[in-house]
């Protein structure tokens, strides 16, 4: 785990070769759809697996059948809400509950519009209570503005007081990291690598592309009702 020192409570895992070379293949415009999302899927389970070395633990004392020695019970662990911000961090959130079997999860529907607003449509979360005991990971695999995650964030306040808020990304662009630290500097922000730059459609550079449109293909450009129209 890598600390950036331009920020406080933002970590990296570029010292990390395997996942460095997972991220390359979901990089790589050669990766189809199928290893795209398992790419994903892995990275939240090794993420998360890095995650919980930041967890409280509980200390107990336990007897093998020989006798009495120290163990480890899982503490915060257990105590994870996952909220999965759509579409693409659906395999990410896959991975992560590999680590957090235990977790609850939320869900909050985001898309995205065109610059030069990149205007959030939040149609729809489900979100169960959040407790003081509760990690909350919010798991977003693009970070690029930051607007999709500071929505989210201002949203889920509404919910309740977390112990810890943590965000979950693949790649993110130094301008989404900044707008999300001035506005909420207590947020943590773990990803596996921070990109040089946006361009000017707001995609991170060198960045992955598309994620959304990677791991599930790209979407029709039209609403419901203009579909049933249609029909
Ligand atoms: O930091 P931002 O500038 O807000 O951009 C990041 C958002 O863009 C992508 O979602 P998108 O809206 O493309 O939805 P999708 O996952 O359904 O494709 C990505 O998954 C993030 O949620
Ligand atoms: O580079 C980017 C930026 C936002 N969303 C993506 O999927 N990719
Ligand atoms: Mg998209």
């Amino acid at each position: 785990m890598f600390k950036d020192e331009r920020w406080e409570g933002v970590y990296s895992f570029e010292d990390s070769p395997y996942l460095m070379e997972i991220l390359t293949t979901l990089r790589s415009k050669q990766t189809k759809n199928i290893k795209f999302r398992k790419g994903l899927v892995k990275l939240g389970r090794y993420m998360g697996y890095e995650l919980t070395k930041t967890m409280d633990f509980e200390n107990i004392r336990i007897e093998t059948p020989l006798e009495g020695t120290d163990g480890v019970a899982p503490g915060d662990r257990d105590h994870v809400l996952i909220i999965t911000v759509l579409r693409v961090a659906i395999p990410l959130m896959e991975g992560l509950l590999k680590t957090f079997e235990n977790a609850k999860v939320g869900i909050v529907s985001a898309s995205r519009g065109k610059a030069p607003d990149f205007e959030i449509d939040m149609s729809y979360t489900k979100i169960p209570h959040i407790t003081s005991k509760d990690t909350m990971i919010i798991s977003d695999p693009m970070i690029a503005t930051g607007s999709t995650l500071l929505k989210t964030v201002k949203e889920l306040k509404k919910f309740g007081n977390p112990k810890r808020v943590i965000i979950v990304g693949i790649l993110a662009a130094p301008e989404g990291i900044d707008a999300i630290k001035k506005e909420l500097p207590e947020v943590e922000i773990y990803v596996t690598k921070i990109d040089r730059e946006l361009n000017k459609k707001g995609y991170i550079l060198p960045g992955l592309g598309d994620a959304g449109d990677r791991a599930y293909g790209e979407p029709l450009d039209i609403s419901l009702p203009q579909m049933h129209n249609l029909e």
